[in-house]
């Protein structure tokens, strides 16, 4: 048996069409386009990868695209002016720092900075705490665009037994509330998880989220399992790698998504849903 491989790219490009056609609308009824800013401080070719997509998927759906790329040795004070600014400019819906940055600034003084009704990547503390109690405004948007894969393939993770490999606070942390919200019955798994292979065996979702080319081996994953891998690694030879042993976990999961082409698509979707869910908030 082999699984059926979950298609982000093709999910993602309807969720950009709806967008796109909201975007329509507003324009047609003389509203404005939501504009997304983003901010790159150094040179990270990884980033800048993201930045590019980001700006590709923003021409698509009509968005007004702010771009800021930033010296590597930009100061904490000079960010914070930069978001100041963008906080106070009422053509920006979206505001979106690229992680991770240099040394010498705080990332958590810069997310908490940032507006929470401009805070499209949902990282803001307040955004957070929204979606802890369950009352979310703006969700972080790789768990967003996991959920939302995961309905578009028909997989209702209520009832379900959800282990998520890290912790992380852009994906594992708000994707255990998300699961919760949802009626699963989550694990998160991290470094100190004295027996992952077991907790993996146990899933019937499995995320992996760590960032380790091939953590998860496929003889782990439970036969008919649901594996969803977030992990974007880059190898020596150039080509990427997720966090699970592709090749054989597909031959024990009932369905497993892609890298490429699986979460990443669905992260852009996440920001774009986001920044026009911000513009019409504040129409
Ligand atoms: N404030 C902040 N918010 C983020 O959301 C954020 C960030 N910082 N820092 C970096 C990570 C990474 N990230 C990705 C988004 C899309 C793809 C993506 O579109 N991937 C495609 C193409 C991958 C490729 O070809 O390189 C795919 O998986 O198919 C990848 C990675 C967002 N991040
Ligand atoms: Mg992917």
């Amino acid at each position: 048996m082999s699984a059926q491989i979950i298609d982000g790219k093709a999910v993602s490009q309807q969720c950009l069409n709806a967008v796109a056609d909201a975007v329509a609308a507003r324009r047609a009824a003389s509203l404005r386009v939501p504009g997304l800013a983003v901010v790159l401080v150094g040179d990270d070719p990884a980033s800048a990868v993201y930045v590019r997509n980001k700006n590709h998927a923003c021409r698509q759906v009509g968005f007004e695209s702010f771009s800021y790329e930033l010296p590597a040795d930009t100061s904490e004070a000079q960010l914070l002016d930069l978001i100041d600014e963008l906080n106070d400019n009422p053509a920006v819906d979206g505001i979106l720092v690229q992680l991770p940055l240099p040394a010498q600034i705080n990332s958590q003084n810069i997310l908490e900075r940032i507006r929470p009704d401009k805070d499209v990547d949902g990282f803001h503390p307040y955004n957070v705490g929204r979606l802890a109690v369950r009352k979310p405004l703006l969700r972080p948007c790789t768990p967003k665009g996991i959920m939302t894969l995961l309905t578009a393939y028909g997989i209702d993770p209520k009832g379900q037994k959800v282990v998520i490999v890290g912790a992380s606070n852009i994906v594992g942390r708000p994707l255990a509330l998300e699961m919760m919200l949802a009626g699963a019955t989550v694990t998160v798994c991290h470094r100190f998880t004295r027996n992952l292979a077991a907790e993996v065996a146990a899933a019937d979702i499995v995320v992996a989220a760590v960032g380790k080319p091939k953590l998860i081996c496929g003889d782990w994953i439970r036969e008919g399992a649901v594996v969803v891998d977030v992990g974007i690694n880059r190898l020596a030879d150039g080509s990427l790698c997720g966090d699970v042993d592709f090749d054989a976990a597909k031959q024990r999961a009932a369905m497993i998504t892609p890298v490429p082409g699986g979460v990443g698509p669905m992260t852009i979707a996440g920001l774009l849903e986001n920044t026009l869910q911000a513009a019409q908030n504040r129409d």
